[in-house]
């Protein structure tokens, strides 16, 4: 049984995860806690230490207030604190914000089993999820299970360098219990990225998930030069793939949530500049496997649309439901099993 959310008279805030929306989200999150009463005024950010010319990465976001390698060019707040520890940077806090690439948030969970803060209530900023034979295992439920906290979610249209710039942006928050997606949508909301909330906290976080599958079969109509409506024509059907699945394995989904930020519109903009779609678009041209493409072209950064790609795989071929999925099945085999990228039409009719 997962505790009540208790909010306190002062939160204290820990970033779990500085990679590029990372680092992005604790720049806002470092603002804010400094304008509201409500929260402590440090913010301590976990930092999955690295060596950056011979220099740990912790020192030197410490000492130049800047994320050199993921976030170059924008300086944090300097009440943001880069912490090598996990534990560490989480033992007192009861705000945590969940923002790592989804293959490592099971091993950072069963780090903190036991050993977080008995008022801490957590937010799931993560797309990925992880799957069994027999079904989806929804990050937000891998942090309650594991953690026993109450877990909001958080996506949307959001490309973490354009955030870091301020552009206008929408963003969506999924709750169980409305006091607390109101305390994140407090702590992480600015004039420039503007927050909606919604009683629906797997929904908005399987759309984010789903959405990186649609941009890999962007990138590769990218990478055949197929033009406009041909990649239209791919969205088209990735949303209604998306919406069955979504609806098929969690009954809760709500229509609303496919049209707030996290659905639509995240599709839409992570089919034009998202790292899945850029990196699809590189195999088509290039032949190089997904997985070297990350290497030689994010510098560190993840993807997770490939991966996303074959849990769902998983499930959809365990159920014998590949020909209800013929863009994610067609997806799946571009990316893992050599099928010729111009051999998605012939999958998808
Ligand atoms: N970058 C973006 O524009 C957006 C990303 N997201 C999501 O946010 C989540 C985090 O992504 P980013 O912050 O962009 O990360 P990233 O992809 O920029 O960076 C990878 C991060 O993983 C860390 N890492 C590497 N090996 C690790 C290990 N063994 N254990 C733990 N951490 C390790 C690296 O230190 C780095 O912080 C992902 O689920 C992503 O889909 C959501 C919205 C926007
Ligand atoms: O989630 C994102 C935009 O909302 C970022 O997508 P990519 O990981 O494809 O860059």
């Amino acid at each position: 049984m997962v505790k009540e959310i208790e909010i306190v008279s002062e939160e204290r805030v820990a970033v779990i995860g500085s990679g590029n929306w990372g680092t992005v989200v604790a720049r806002i999150v470092g603002r804010n806690v400094k304008r509201y009463a409500d929260f402590h005024p440090e913010v301590k950010m976990w930092v999955f230490e690295e060596l950056i010319k011979g220099r740990k990465l912790t020192e030197i976001i410490n000492q130049q207030h800047e994320n050199v390698k993921y976030l170059p060019g924008f300086k944090i707040p300097e009440n943001v604190v880069a912490v090598p520890d996990l534990l560490d940077a989480t033992r007192d806090a009861t705000s945590l914000i969940f923002v790592v690439p989804h293959q490592f948030l099971h091993d950072i969970c069963n780090q903190l089993k036991g050993r977080t803060h008995p008022k801490a209530k957590a937010i799931s900023l993560v797309k990925g999820f992880n799957t069994t034979d027999s079904g989806i295992q929804p990050m937000s439920q891998v942090i309650e299970d594991i953690l026993q906290l109450p877990v909001c979610t958080l996506s949307g249209a959001n490309i973490a360098n354009e955030i870091a710039e301020e552009r206008f942006s929408e963003t969506t928050i999924g709750y169980k219990f409305r006091e607390e997606g109101e305390l994140f949508k407090k702590l992480l909301e600015t004039h420039y990225f503007r927050i909606g909330i919604v009683n629906d906290v797997v929904g908005v976080e399987l759309c984010g998930a789903l959405k990186n599958v649609i941009a890999v079969g962007a990138g590769i109509i990218d990478g055949l030069k197929m033009g406009d409506n041909t990649k239209a024509a791919i969205i088209r059907i990735g949303v209604l793939e998306m919406k069955s699945f979504i609806q098929r394995f969690y009954k809760g989904a709500k229509d609303e949530t496919f049209f707030q930020s996290c659905g639509l519109a995240d599709v839409i903009t992570s089919c034009y500049g998202g790292r899945n779609r850029r990196i699809a678009e590189a195999h088509v041209v290039t032949g190089k496997s997904f997985e070297q493409l990350e290497k030689e072209l994010l510098n560190g950064q993840k993807l997770q649309g490939p991966l996303t790609a074959k849990e769902l795989n998983r499930v959809l071929s365990h159920k014998g439901l590949e020909d209800e999925y013929k863009l994610f099945t067609a997806i799946y085999r571009i990316v893992y099993e050599g099928l010729p990228p111009r051999k998605i039409f012939d999958q998808i009719v």
